[in-house]
Formats: structure tokens, sequence, C-alpha cells
């Protein structure tokens, strides 16, 4: 069987970003003559994110974009564990819309995962060549933060577990999210942690992660909070 990927695209407010993360997409996987589909995943973004969504579908064919909406914001990681019903390839592509994930990268993901036959591919900004642009210093030491906690307390050997930039096996996916417990941001980092406690093989590329030109954030104290309560989880359970 040829490969498909399958492209997971959580969004909320991300009507002027999505048209071009969309051309991007379907830019990278035509050059690189790959089979394709984005299942969007539109928690009620009041911008109207959907109605773009639904424009897109008609200039690029349903067979290539789905819309999957929510009926409310229901929080990151629920969002990549409903996409994943929908999905047809036996590949999975999980990234951000505001382009601080860049699909140019995807073509290098898909080759290593073919060079060593990976279970997963994840990007990192925190080796290699890789790194973050227009962050303020906070939101850089939260990450770095994150990170270190995480990688000392749970010895998960993966040099990015908040980045959500990845590739995954369908079925690997499938296992993964089937014993992971976050719902927000954290998730990231959980299923870095479940994928390592079963077996799975994990490759990395260097990305890097550009802060977004549109839009906010939804990073908040919130997310912080549910982070260390789930490496707190983790760390006692594991
Ligand atoms: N459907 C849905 N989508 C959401 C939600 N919250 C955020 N998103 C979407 O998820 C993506 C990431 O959200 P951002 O708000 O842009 O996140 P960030 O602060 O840039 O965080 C990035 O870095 C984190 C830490 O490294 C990562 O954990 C996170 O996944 C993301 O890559 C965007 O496409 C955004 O629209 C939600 O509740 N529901
Ligand atoms: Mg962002």
């Amino acid at each position: 069987m040829a490969n498909k990927y399958s492209v997971i695209l959580p969004t909320y407010n991300e009507k002027r970003n999505l048209p071009i993360i969309i051309y991007l997409l379907a830019k990278t996987f035509k050059e690189n003559k790959l089979d394709w589909e984005v299942i969007i995943v539109d928690d009620a973004s009041p911008d109207g994110t959907q109605d773009v969504a639904k424009q897109l579908i008609k200039l690029y064919g349903a067979e290539h974009i789905q819309l999957k909406p929510r009926a409310g914001k229901l929080g990151l990681g629920t969002a990549y564990v409903h996409g994943l019903n929908y999905v047809t390839g036996n590949f999975v592509i999980i990234m951000d819309a505001d382009f601080s994930h860049h699909p140019t990268a995807i073509p290098q993901f898909i080759a290593l995962q073919k060079e060593q036959d990976f279970d997963i591919v994840t990007g990192t900004r925190y080796a290699g060549d890789g790194g973050v642009y227009g962050w303020d210093l906070k939101r850089k030491l939260v990450s770095r933060g994150a990170n270190f906690l995480a990688s000392i307390t749970l010895r998960p050997n993966v040099s990015d577990l908040t980045g959500s930039f990845r590739l995954y096996k369908k079925d690997v996916l499938a296992k993964i999210i089937s014993v992971t417990k976050s719902k927000g941001y954290v998730f990231q980092m959980e299923m870095m942690v479940r994928a390592r406690s079963l077996g799975f093989t994990i490759g990395e590329v260097p990305i890097s992660f550009v802060d977004r030109l549109y839009g906010e954030s939804k990073l908040g104290g919130d997310e912080i909070v549910g982070y260390l309560k789930g490496v707190w989880n983790l760390f006692t359970s594991v």
C-alpha cells in the first residue's frame, strides 16, 4: 500500500493563518508527490475560522480537506484524539496552524522516518540547529523549564518534549493516545513519555519555531499548572 499522510490541524481563531498554511501544505505534498489530507479540528472559533475552512474544502476538494469541528474550546490534547477518528492515512502529522511549524520540515520528517523505520519523528527546538524565535524571556523560560523538569524526572530521552510538530505511524499514535490521560498542552509531553515506556522508536529533526504573526497564543497560567500536575502524575505512576 502506498503511504498516505494525514495532517491533524487544531485551530482556534486561526482565520487569517488557515488559508496560507493549507496552501503551503498542499504545495509541499504535491512537490514531493505524496498522498495527503488535512483534518481541521476547530473548536467553535468565534472569528469565523470554520467559514474559511469550508471555502478551502471547495478549493482543494473534500478528498484533501476535512473539517471536523467541536462545539466549544475543549483543549489541544482532545483535539488530536478527535481528529484521529477521521484519519484515512497510515501516517499522521500533528502541527500548529500558525506557521510556528513550517510545512517545509515535513519532507525531512518523512525521509528520517523511512531511513530507520521510526515509529515517531519529532521536531526539536532544543537539539542541533533547532531554535525558537520571537518569544520573550518569560515564555522561553517556561518552555525550557517545562522540558528540563520532565526530562530529569521522567527521563524519556527526547530533547523537545513539549513541542507538537511530529510524525507518527497511525497505529502507534492510536496506541499512545489510548493510554494518555492529559487534556491540554501537557499532552505532548505525556505522549513522549508513554511512547518510550511502550518501547516505540523516536527520531528527531531540528526545527526553527517562529512565534505566530497573527493572533495570540492560547497558553495561559492554567496550562502551566496543568503541566506541573501532569509531570507529577507521571512521576508517581510510570
Ligand atoms: N481545536 C483547538 N485548537 C487549539 C486549542 N488551543 C490551541 N489550539 C490550536 O493549537 C495550535 C497551537 O496553539 P498556540 O496557542 O499557537 O500555541 P503556542 O502557545 O504557540 O504553543 C506551541 O508551543 C507549545 C509549547 O512548546 C506547544 O505545546 C504547543 O503545541 C504549540 O506548539 C494553534 O493552531 C491553535 O489554533 C483548543 O483548545 N482547541
Ligand atoms: Mg503558536
